[in-house]
């Protein structure tokens, strides 16, 4: 299938998960994001979650990353060209609701993309070859193209791998890992 079909399907798939349904899968991929070994890691990404469109609650991996002592960074989108600036997410950074719906600091430090050591990604679905489909905006392919080449990029994902994204392009840089429910 191609992105614009499977962005479609996997947004109303996603929206139809009941809500036991998602808090069993969250604590799966929570599980596995407490197994990686996060001891060169220093400054984590990490998106906050659209609510109005069911993704991933990643609050308890950013307690998470703060109780080991990592730093926390997230984006803010910038509209006008469709790129994300990245700004410290400390424990008493103000959050302000963008006009998608995403969660975005007010007043903090801006983090170049050279300084992430871990990376985490929000998808609708990705496939076996790692690469995945977002809103399509293309805001994350422009974002991962500036990191560091060495940083690990990970996929959180309500959703299994499908077999091929048919259209895959010279933007999409394919994903490190992706973490899905599992067992
Ligand atoms: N939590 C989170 N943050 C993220 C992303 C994401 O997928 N999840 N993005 C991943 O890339 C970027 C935001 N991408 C988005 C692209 C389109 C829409 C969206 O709602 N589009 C509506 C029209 C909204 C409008 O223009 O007012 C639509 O397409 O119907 C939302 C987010 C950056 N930040
Ligand atoms: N590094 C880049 N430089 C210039 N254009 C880009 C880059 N990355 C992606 N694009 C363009 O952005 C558009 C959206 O890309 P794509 O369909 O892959 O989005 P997506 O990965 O689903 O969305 P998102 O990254 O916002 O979650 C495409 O037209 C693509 O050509």
């Amino acid at each position: 299938m191609k992105k614009e079909e499977l962005r479609k399907k996997y947004k109303e798939k996603r929206n139809s998960l009941l809500d036991v349904e998602i808090t069993f899968f969250q604590e799966s991929i929570y599980k596995q994001v407490f197994d990686l070994d996060i001891s060169k890691v220093k400054i984590v990404h990490l998106f906050l979650s659209m609510r109005k469109f069911k993704e991933i609650d990643t609050n308890p991996l950013i307690d998470y990353f703060r109780s080991n002592k990592k730093r926390i960074v997230v984006s803010k989108c910038n509209f006008n060209n469709n790129t994300l600036s990245h700004f410290y997410f400390d424990e008493d950074t103000e959050l302000m609701l963008n006009k998608f719906g995403v969660p975005e600091p007010n007043n903090t430090e801006e983090v170049s993309e050279s300084e992430l050591d871990l990376i985490f990604v929000p998808m609708l679905i990705s496939d076996k070859n790692n690469y995945r489909v977002g809103y399509g905006k293309g805001y994350y392919d422009r974002f991962l193209s500036k990191c560091r080449k060495d940083v690990p990029i990970i996929g959180l994902n309500f959703f299994e791998p499908i077999k091929k994204i048919e259209d895959v392009n010279k933007f999409d840089i394919p994903l490190d890992k992706i973490i899905y429910p599992k067992e």
